[in-house]
């Protein structure tokens, strides 16, 4: 039976660039969902086998919809991890192909769309009011049906190709250097062919109180362990202004032995400790050596 991925759609988002990418040459049928959320549950909701989410931007940061939802609503584990390059491109209506830059009014996208090429399309178009929808390909979908709007959206070049739209600029994000994390997460294990792979164990951790060094104890049980931390970062618990709890990704496996360490220290201390999953990690380049064949 084919697995079935729920994806942020429609077709032509970068998540969906993602999950081909993360799926390539497996027996898979992808499913579009307008809203990161509604990813997320159709997978919570077993409609669907895995969810692939777009989880933080080298520009932008963490995508806060995601991350939130993965903590405050479901336990999800996360599967695997994709870091793929991000291109933005201004897409207009055919019957706008001529109109100059700066005369658009509105340029529609995802919000961490919009945030990744804020200044570049500032510049180009000074009077823009943007307009945030659910998904880049969303934006596009809208420009296709206004073709007298002197509208834009920001989004892929496949989605310019599924609404027969022409890009009118290519790369306008604000940094060359433009990646997105995109996470698989779901209830089963996938068929991953990880040998050579690279682990990372993502935890969520809660402090017992807040007293002098607290922060710095947790991060002395890595420390001392030689655990590589590649990210730390502190969210509201929502429980009350000044309350946070800090989400650690680490890089190394949580079966081995120095991790099961650190998470017992951490534990020790009177910490909550959550892992919200332990996964192999790639770039978009090594995506072969991901799935199993
Ligand atoms: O809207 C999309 O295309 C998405 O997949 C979300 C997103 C937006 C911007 C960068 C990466 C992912």
């Amino acid at each position: 039976m084919k697995i079935k991925v729920a994806y942020l759609g429609p077709v032509g988002t970068f998540t969906h660039a993602a999950a081909s990418s993360l799926f390539e040459g497996k027996e898979v049928r992808l499913e579009p969902y307008p809203t990161i959320v509604d990813t997320l549950q159709a997978v919570a909701e077993k409609k669907v086998d895995v969810a692939v989410v777009p989880i933080e931007n080298a520009l932008e940061g963490s995508v806060h919809m995601t991350l939130d939802h993965l903590v405050h609503q479901v336990d999800l584990p996360v599967l695997a991890e994709l870091i793929y390059p991000i291109s933005h491109c201004l897409l207009a209506h055919p019957d706008q192909a001529t109109t100059q830059l700066s005369e658009f009014t509105h340029v529609l996208s995802h919000p961490q769309a919009i945030a990744q090429c804020y200044h570049t399309v500032r510049k180009l178009i000074p009077h823009a009011t943007f307009v945030h929808t659910d998904s880049t390909a969303l934006a596009a979908a809208q420009i296709g049906q206004q073709p007298a709007n002197k509208w834009l959206a920001i989004g892929t070049s496949q989605a310019a190709e599924c609404h027969q739209l022409v890009v009118r600029q290519e790369n306008v994000q604000d940094q060359a250097n433009n990646y997105t994390r995109f996470w698989a997460v779901g209830y089963q294990p996938l068929e991953i062919n990880d040998a050579d792979s690279k682990q990372k164990t993502c935890l969520q951790v809660t402090l017992p109180a807040d007293y002098p060094g607290a922060l710095y104890q947790v991060l002395a049980a890595f420390s001392w362990r030689k655990i590589n931390l590649c990210r730390i970062e502190s969210r509201p618990t929502k429980t009350g202004l000044g309350n946070y709890f800090f989400l650690i990704e680490a890089e190394m496996a949580i079966n081995h032995v120095l991790m099961q360490g650190a998470i017992d220290e951490v534990t020790a201390l009177g910490c909550k400790v959550r892992v919200l999953g332990s996964f192999p990690y790639h770039y978009h380049q090594e995506r072969q050596t991901l799935l199993g064949k």
